[in-house]
């Protein structure tokens, strides 16, 4: 359990995170959403104990982590997989990080083989590319077999064969009861990897919810377009059972308030012949660029822009 309260980081005038209050529980993957400089890594850091809050506290566990022994063997962590020794072998990478960490040295091969890079166990990490160090940053976040994972934005680099990989291990951890926190500032890679999401924004918390939960509100909020024989008629149908209907052609009107479903239900039932239904997709895209709006509106003046 990762848990946050009332936590703020400034550095200079800028506050990179502002009283952010959350829990991180075991059992599921937590994504950690927020457009660019929403201050993700500044969390990421001082979850880790690498950079010490302004006012707040975090613990794992109950304990802050800078005051664990052989914190691999507690928390593992991809922070910036660009931040590795070049010159030394993945093998050799990660026996030191075992060495310093009292994790027996089987767990190396184990680790290599776990990400795919037993091959390139002899290589030096000069030569390899992104995805590569990304697979053996995430070696290192679980060479001690820790009960709690973070990863700082995992996906970048990787190809559509790494992620799908990246997403079954995140599944995997999770199911064995382990912490999984990631970050992202992609909603898309969020709704397919994690079952809770922290949304951020200028380093404030604007949302901690199920995925589902904000898929469904989101959902509430869609728009459906209807292609039908009477157009007219079907607006005012929809109109009657509270829907806002706006005319988009002679055979074509957008709907909101009311879900695909319910408008083909009602149509069938007074006769009314329909074409075409479409609901809009990536609502919960646009469920996130509207919380993030927010945040902009929030520090606005300050002329840094809050787009993704
Ligand atoms: N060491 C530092 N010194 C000064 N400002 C910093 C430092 N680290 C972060 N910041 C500022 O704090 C804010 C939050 O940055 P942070 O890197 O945590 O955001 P982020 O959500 O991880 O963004 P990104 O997705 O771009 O990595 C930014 O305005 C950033 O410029």
């Amino acid at each position: 359990m990762i848990e946050a309260r009332h936590v703020t980081k400034r550095y200079g005038d800028t506050v990179a995170v502002d009283d952010l209050s959350f829990s991180v529980r075991p059992g599921r993957v937590t994504g950690f959403l927020g457009p660019n400089g929403a201050g993700k890594s500044t969390t990421l850091r001082m979850i880790l104990g690498l950079t010490a809050p302004s006012s707040g506290t975090v613990t794992v566990d109950g304990v802050p982590f800078a005051e664990r022994r052989r914190g691999l063997r507690h928390v593992g962590a991809l922070l910036d997989a660009q931040d590795v020794h070049g010159g030394r072998t993945a093998a050799a990478h990660l026996s030191a990080l075992a060495r310093g960490n009292r994790i027996p040295r089987t767990r190396v091969a184990d680790v290599l083989e776990e990400v795919g890079l037993a091959k390139a166990a002899g290589r030096r990490i000069g030569g390899f590319s992104l995805g590569m160090r990304q697979r053996l940053g995430i070696a290192a976040a679980l060479l001690g077999d820790p009960g709690v994972l973070l990863f700082d934005e995992p996906l970048n680099g990787l190809d559509m064969e790494g992620v799908l990989w990246v997403r079954g291990l995140f599944r995997r951890l999770a199911a064995e009861g382990r912490t999984v926190l990631f970050s992202s500032h992609m909603m898309s890679e969020i709704e397919q990897s994690a079952e809770q999401v922290l949304v951020i924004g200028r380093g404030r918390l604007l949302a901690d919810e199920q995925l589902a939960d904000l898929s469904r509100a989101a959902r509430g909020g869609s728009v459906v377009t209807v292609h039908a024989a009477d157009p007219a008629a079907l607006a005012a149908l929809l109109t009657g059972e509270g829907a806002s209907v706006r005319p988009l052609s002679e055979e074509a009107v957008e709907v909101s308030g009311l879900p695909a479903r319910r408008i083909g239900e009602l149509a069938l039932r007074h006769g009314l012949a329909l074409h075409q239904l479409t609901t809009k997709a990536s609502s919960l895209e646009d469920a996130f660029l509207e919380l993030t709006a927010g945040s902009v509106e929030y520090a606005a003046g300050d002329g840094r822009g809050g787009a993704l």
